[in-house]
């Protein structure tokens, strides 16, 4: 919590609040805490706990389905099973930082690089959104009763993308394609997965993307020179055939 780096000004969202023992270390910190918890069970433990305390507001419901208050900082232990959901979710507000626990083989891929096992599309799409970094990492030890799985605690930073992407729907559909076919080389993953990405005259796009890129697989490629191929099939599609 402590990285989170809370003052009196700190408008701060929690999701998942459980029964509230962080909220409650939180709002001892930060001006006020935005308390959201699914569970109706835990939602009336937090509003026995937390009713007389001013600076805690809860706010019953599905993280995912509702709209969040303004907060300056997000800090949560995840319900992991959504957390690549709420991640990006998340990452359409405005805020300074977010200190999030995830599952530990889920952060790895937040924050792998080119080459390596871990890197994905979660990797990419991390980081055309934030600066992203592993704290440490939670043996599942140090929970009780004991989990199946390690956790790792995460800093996000919100910050504009390092690189020029024309149109963020196509780049996002893009990732999506060709990590999901990451072992063949680029052209034949958009051609494999040509039905999703809808490029009408694919073969003629592909013959004019530079073949150094187009005989390289997703998972070689940094986020920036697949950002590059997808503005490339963006200007590409507009030319006449
Ligand atoms: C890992 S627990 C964290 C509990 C508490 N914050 C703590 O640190 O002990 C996750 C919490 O998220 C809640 N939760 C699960 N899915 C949710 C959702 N979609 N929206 C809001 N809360 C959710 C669960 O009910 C649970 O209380």
């Amino acid at each position: 919590m402590t990285a989170a780096e809370l003052g009196p000004e700190d408008v701060v969202l929690e999701i998942g609040a459980g029964i509230g023992n962080l909220t409650e270390r939180l709002a001892k910190k930060a001006k006020k805490v935005i308390a959201v918890e699914l569970d109706p069970v835990l939602v009336r433990v937090l509003h026995d706990r937390f009713d007389e305390v001013e600076n805690i507001e809860i706010v019953p419901g599905d993280a995912l389905k509702i709209e969040f208050p303004e907060f300056d900082k997000v800090v949560s232990n995840l319900p992991y099973s959504i957390s690549s959901e709420i991640t990006f979710k998340l990452l359409r507000y405005k805020f300074k930082l977010g200190i999030l626990m995830y599952q530990y083989e889920f952060a790895a891929r937040m924050v792998s690089s080119p080459n390596c096992k871990d890197y994905s599309r979660l990797t990419v799409d991390t980081c055309y959104f934030a600066d992203a970094s592993i704290l440490m990492k939670v043996p599942k030890s140090a929970f009780q009763p004991v989990p199946e799985v390690d956790s790792a605690v995460v800093k996000l930073i919100p910050r504009p993308s390092p690189f020029e992407v024309k149109d963020q729907a196509f780049f996002m559909d893009f990732v999506a394609a060709v990590f999901s076919q990451r072992r063949k080389k680029l052209k034949n993953a958009i051609l494999n997965m040509n039905h999703v990405l809808k490029i009408s005259n694919i073969k003629e796009i592909i013959a004019r993307l530079p073949e150094d890129m187009m005989s390289k697989r997703a998972e070689n490629l940094t986020p920036e020179e697949l950002a590059k191929v997808a503005n490339q099939i963006i200007d590409l599609k507009k030319l006449p055939v």
